[in-house]
């Protein structure tokens, strides 16, 4: 439409825009190309049919012409750019993009939101990525582990207590309700939640208010939800261990966070991004040095299927770069540096140990052992204790069996 009507306005003496067809969007976009670029006359369509002249009483100077089609270039891409609030989160493939796009339109939306995928995917980055794309971004955004809630406490947490409502209740405490009003709170595994304490959240997000342990007056919030789980909550609610009506109050926006195995291609890039920090964290130790990382360890990590996600990939890198020997990170050093439940995974059918256990547990002692060396410059007792050896003797047999004398 931009570039017709500097066309059209090159060649005709005068140019009418009709507001009356399109969509608002659409108008709004008219009004502003027809009263800076192309200087045209407004009109529209009465029930009747007739055109008749629109005053809109504004001139924009050439000043916001130039800003204003940058904004309405955004306006009429299909693809809008994605929010800055996203850029903690890498995507670069297209489930990922793809998924980021849903958020965007999520956060802008205000609706409650239920991010859905296993363990380690990146739900909690996300639930803040649409706090801040959302126009909530400057109130608080509170966060709370839903299974790690114990039950007595839960409704102090969640709606908060006044000052007497139970022993140790010292003084007036806000729960996170009160805490997270006008803007977001995350409900970070809401499957593990009690039916009992799925009550009591359905009735504060039924009525948007809440009442404290110990008070009678309820108090009006305006919090938004986001809840996350790695459950499957459809099965939940099937089996009756999630309440259907919180499932469909919770489940308005839903979006589904991919495994790493199902974004694959996203791994050397995630790498490159983790070796950064993990470089840059490091660096304060006094006897670290930069490392990289070999094309063979990151084919590695390309195949492998990182059952803990990216959570196990930050984890896996970070001990790969500790106990690491050299400048580079290596296929060994990665797979000696995996742990965690793959150690007693079954693949295929068969039990599969990553790399060599004992060689594994090896690096780990030698690493300890010289750096404990270095602490006590050379003092064996020290070192023993550093170590939570009884005395030095088994550490001089450490020492013997793992050739470091
Ligand atoms: N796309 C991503 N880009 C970069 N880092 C990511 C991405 N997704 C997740 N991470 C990082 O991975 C780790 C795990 O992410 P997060 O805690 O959000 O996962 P989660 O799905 O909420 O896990 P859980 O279900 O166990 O709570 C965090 O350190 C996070 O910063």
């Amino acid at each position: 439409m931009h570039k017709q009507l500097a066309y059209v306005s090159d060649q005709a003496d005068g140019i009418f825009l009709n507001l009356t067809s399109g969509t608002p969007a659409m108008t709004v976009v008219s009004v502003l190309l027809g009263k800076s670029i192309a200087k045209c006359q407004l009109v529209q369509t009465t029930p009747q049919g007739q055109l008749i002249e629109v005053d809109v009483p504004v001139d924009f100077s050439a000043e916001y012409q130039k800003s204003s089609s940058t904004a309405i270039a955004q306006l009429a891409s299909k693809t809008p750019s994605l929010n800055s609030a996203f850029d903690s989160i890498t995507a670069k493939s297209t489930v990922m993009q793809n998924v980021i796009k849903k958020a965007q339109r999520l956060a802008y939306a205000d609706l409650p939101a239920l991010l859905l995928g296993e363990s380690g995917t990146g739900k909690e980055v996300m639930a803040k990525g649409i706090h801040k794309a959302s126009l909530r971004a400057d109130k608080p955004f509170k966060a709370v582990n839903c299974g790690a809630l114990p039950e007595n406490l839960v409704d102090s947490i969640l709606f908060g207590h006044v000052k007497g409502a139970f022993t140790g209740a010292h003084q007036d405490h806000a729960g996170l309700f009160e805490q997270a009003n006008g803007g977001t709170l995350f409900l970070d595994e809401v499957g593990e939640l009690s039916l009992t304490v799925q009550v009591k959240l359905l009735r504060a997000l039924q009525q948007q208010e809440i009442t404290k342990v110990g008070d009678v007056a309820t108090k009006s919030v305006d919090v938004r939800i986001i809840a996350a789980t790695h459950r499957d909550l459809f099965k939940m609610v099937s089996d009756e261990s999630f309440r259907e009506d919180l499932f469909y109050r919770l489940a308005v926006g839903v979006i589904e966070l991919p495994s790493l195995r199902a974004r694959s291609e996203e791994i050397p890039f995630l790498i490159e991004e983790l070796m950064i920090e993990i470089n840059q964290q490091m660096k304060t130790h006094p006897l670290f040095e930069s490392k990289n990382i070999s094309k063979s360890a990151i084919e590695f990590a390309e195949a492998y299927s990182w059952p803990g996600n990216i959570r196990e990939l930050w984890n896996t890198l970070n001990r790969a770069v500790l106990w690491s020997e050299g400048k580079e990170v290596t296929k060994q050093d990665l797979e000696v540096a995996i742990i965690s439940r793959d150690l007693t995974s079954v693949n295929n059918g068969e039990f599969r140990v990553p790399g060599d256990l004992q060689q594994h547990i090896d690096n780990i002692k030698k690493s300890a052992i010289e750096s404990a060396m270095d602490y006590a410059a050379g003092n064996k007792s020290k070192a023993a204790k550093s170590l939570g050896l009884n005395n030095h003797q088994t550490l001089n047999n450490w020492l013997k069996t793992l050739s470091l004398e």
